[in-house]
Formats: structure tokens, sequence, C-alpha cells
């Protein structure tokens, strides 16, 4: 089975800190050795919160800002690549904004083989274009690795008919289609990348990562979080 996740930048930092925190990076690669040694074939798409938002970089023009913000995702591709290879897992990393000794550019066939030979694969630098975000690059790839699901890998334990970080009475919604998602306007991932989901027919579960071994038994079935199905 072949399993595109979506990292949070602030997997490698910590909820609500900045840079990168070594033990969260070591929890980060045990939670993906788990899986790749179980067999499942892993893409990555990182953010970069944990270094730089577009969105917060002031008196900036966005479209600057926002190459800032995917720069931030290489460096985190690289220096994830370098803890995952010192664990035993054979990683590349693919990417279309920057030409680095370690980042190969995207062609299909190159990921193709890297799947096939069982490296994991880190997508870096978004849809190389400002104005996204990483969830809509994680849609992106995960069509072009074919993958059979998306996980969202964050802080919350799943979606909530509003952001469970600033309500404390919101509800819990297991299981939604992306039409739902996008009449009630869920943020956990933004309008393009749940546009598409659907379009492209791709189901995404969110869970909380930072909850150990929920990445695993999520590509094993278990109803943890909650499941984006198309409609
Ligand atoms: N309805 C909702 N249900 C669940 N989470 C929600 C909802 N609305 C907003 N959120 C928020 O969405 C956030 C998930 O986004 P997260 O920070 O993991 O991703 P990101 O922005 O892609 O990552 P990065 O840290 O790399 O920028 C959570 O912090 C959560 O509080
Ligand atoms: O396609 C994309 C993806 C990302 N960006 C910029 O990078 C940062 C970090 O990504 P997150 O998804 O927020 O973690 C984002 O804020 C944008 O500034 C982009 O321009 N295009």
């Amino acid at each position: 089975m072949r399993v595109l996740v979506k990292l949070s930048g602030e997997a490698l930092s910590g909820e609500g800190r900045k840079g990168f925190d070594p033990e969260r990076v070591s929890y980060l690669t045990s939670e993906i050795k788990k899986v790749v040694e179980e067999g499942y074939r892993v893409g990555i798409v990182v953010g970069a919160g944990n270094l730089f938002r577009g969105i917060e970089l002031r008196g900036l023009s966005r479209e600057r800002a926002d190459q800032i913000g995917l720069l931030g995702t290489v460096m985190n591709a690289v220096y994830l690549k370098d803890h995952f290879e010192r664990e035993g897992l054979k990683t590349k990393i693919f990417s279309q904004i920057v030409n680095l000794p370690d980042v190969e550019s995207v062609s299909y066939d190159s990921i193709e083989s890297a799947i096939e030979n069982g490296f994991v694969l880190i997508f870096a630098g978004g849809t190389s274009n400002p104005f996204f975000t990483t969830d809509t690059a994680a849609v992106l790839r995960a069509k072009e690795m074919k993958a059979q699901i998306i996980v969202k890998a964050t802080k919350v334990d799943g979606i909530y008919d509003k952001d469970p970080k600033r309500f404390s009475d919101a509800r819990k919604i297991e299981r939604l289609t992306f039409s739902e998602a996008m009449k009630m306007r869920i943020e956990v991932m933004d309008a393009e990348a749940f546009a598409l989901c659907k379009k492209l027919g791709i189901t995404v579960r969110v869970i909380n990562f930072f909850e150990p071994g929920s990445l695993l038994r999520a590509l094993k079935g278990e109803n943890i979080g909650s499941i984006v199905l198309p409609d």
C-alpha cells in the first residue's frame, strides 16, 4: 500500500515552537520507520510552519514571503533525509524549486523507480508556486505517487466542527465528505486541497501525529482521527 504523509513543519520542532528539536525528529523518524518496516511505501510532503509561513512574514510581498516559505520546506526535507538515513531509511528528496546535490527533480519515472526500490520519498518545495500551501502539494504528490490515502499528521486528533485549539466546545466529526468539509469551511486543510481531493477521488485521514503509533494504526485501518471521503 502506498501512503502520502502530510507532515506539519511543527512535527520537527514541537507544537508552537520554531526550528528543529532533535528529540521530536528522532520520534518522527521512528514513527516513519515503523510503517516502512511493515511494508508500506511512503511519500512525505513536509510543511514549514517550524521555519517560515509566508502569511506570517510581515513587510514583504506575499510572493517573496511564500518563496521563503517554500525554501523552508526544502530545509526541512534535507534535515529529515539526514536523520532518516542515519536510522537506515533510504531516502530521496524530490523538488522542482532548487538545484542541490541532495535533491532530484520531479519525474514520474524517477518517483516510480524510487518507490519500487524501497526509498522513502520526501517532496519539498510545495506546489512550486506562491499562494498555495503544502496541503495542496500533498494532494498533487499523492496522485503522482499513486497513493491510496493521504494521512494528515498534525497536532489535533481529527476534524472538529470548529478549530479545537480555539474552541473548547468543538465537537469531533469522525467521518465526512469533501463537499461537507468545504460547506462547513473546515480549516484543518485549505479549501484548494479539499477541492482537489474531491476532484481526484483521494481519501484523507487526519490524525494526531504526536500520539505514538498513530500513523501505523491509521494505515492498518483502525478508526482513529477523522476520515474525509470523496462524495
Ligand atoms: N475544524 C477543524 N478541525 C480540526 N483542526 C482544525 C480545524 N480548524 C482549524 N484547525 C487547525 O488546523 C491545524 C492543522 O494544521 P497544521 O498546523 O498541522 O498544518 P499545517 O499548517 O499544514 O502545518 P505547518 O505547521 O507546517 O504550517 C491545527 O492546528 C488545528 O488547530
Ligand atoms: O505550494 C506552496 C506551499 C507552500 N508555500 C509556502 O511555504 C509555507 C510553508 O508551507 P505550510 O503548508 O504553511 O507549512 C507556506 O506558508 C507558504 O508561504 C507556497 O508558497 N506554496
